[in-house]
């Protein structure tokens, strides 16, 4: 299936003669959640805000379901809602204003009846009478995602869509995206919390000075790119590794009571037993062992700093 957004050689440079964006190729496939992972000006947003329509490119192309963005930008911003990062709402107006006027800047026929369901649906219901500024920032920042739903769009870009979010409405709002996403809506986002990639994403893009660095299925990923460790708690200490295990990729923590054994996760051959029956030989007893597996965040930061 063609993808739904597709992205080739885009490059961005700002009026500064910054080049933010250096050559982006990327493929959103329909109806994933897309998470675009990267460090503090790294380029996510300026990413974002090309595709959506706000940042010019200075060369590249990019087609949202096949209508390129700037020849037939029309068509290609009607598929698409965005939640930019910072809250802009219109303080005065009511809720139910505010984001019955949204759909109406798509040139969209007002339609009560899919208003009342996002409000509904982003628990904003009950306060649609209420102003803008008499809300909390969690609100808020609802009210905003209510405002990007209103025309009904295809694609939702959420720029970091929980920053500053409690962890109780976090949650919430991972539901609530999720929900979306089961309802065929393509969304992509990016954030800080690696765990909200880790616990929503099918996809994870990593970008890094401007350039992708890797796009990969997030399972895939974390089989690929995962590590396991595998840490002993010794009978007696040790004072350093024996030299007979000097091959072995073991480190030792501090005060010689625990060993670490890192091992891959997609290797069948783990090397385990092994290692078990080398410690045996030479009279080294444990009293207990656990395995853990890395997280995505470590994943992630191993990666940054390898292209740094
Ligand atoms: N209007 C602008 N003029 C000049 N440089 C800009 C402009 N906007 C962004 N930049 C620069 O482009 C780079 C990428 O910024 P961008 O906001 O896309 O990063 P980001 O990955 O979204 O960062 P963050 O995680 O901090 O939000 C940064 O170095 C930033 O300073």
């Amino acid at each position: 299936m063609q993808p739904i957004i597709q992205v080739r050689g885009l490059e961005k440079t700002y009026a500064t003669g910054f080049q933010a964006l250096k050559g982006i190729d990327l493929d959103i496939r329909r109806g994933e959640i897309f998470a675009l992972l990267g460090p503090n000006g790294a380029g996510k947003t300026t990413l974002i805000s090309t595709v959506c329509g706000i940042v010019n490119a200075t060369a590249g192309t990019v087609t949202v379901d096949g209508h390129d963005i700037v020849r037939d930008w029309r068509a290609a911003r009607s598929l698409i809602g965005l939640v930019p990062q910072e809250l802009t709402t219109e303080a005065f107006e009511s809720v139910w204003a505010t984001v019955s006027f949204s759909r109406g800047l798509f040139g969209k026929p007002p339609d009560p009846a899919h208003i009342e369901k996002v409000l509904k649906d982003l628990s904003l219901w009950n306060k649609k009478d209420s102003k803008v500024m008499a809300l909390s920032g969690g609100m808020k920042r609802r009210v905003m995602i209510a405002k990007a739903l209103s025309h009904e769009p295809r694609i939702l870009f959420l720029d970091e869509p929980t920053a500053g979010v409690d962890v109780e409405l976090r949650r919430g709002m991972w539901e609530m995206i999720g929900h979306l996403r089961d309802s065929g809506v393509t969304i992509i986002l990016t954030t800080h919390y690696i765990e909200e990639a880790e616990e929503m994403a099918d996809s994870i893009g990593v970008i890094s000075n401007g350039r992708i660095v890797l796009v990969e299925d997030k399972a895939a990923l974390m089989r690929k790119l995962g590590k396991r460790l595998l840490t002993l708690q010794l009978q007696n200490p040790l004072e350093s590794i024996p030299a007979e295990l000097a091959g072995y990729p073991l480190t030792l923590s501090g005060d010689g009571r625990e060993l670490v054994y890192s091992f891959d996760t997609q290797d069948d051959q783990t090397g385990i037993a092994r290692l078990l029956r080398k410690l045996g030989d030479h009279g080294i007893d444990f009293t207990n062992l656990h395995t853990e597996e890395s997280s995505l965040e470590e994943i992630f930061v191993s990666l940054v700093k390898e292209r740094a």
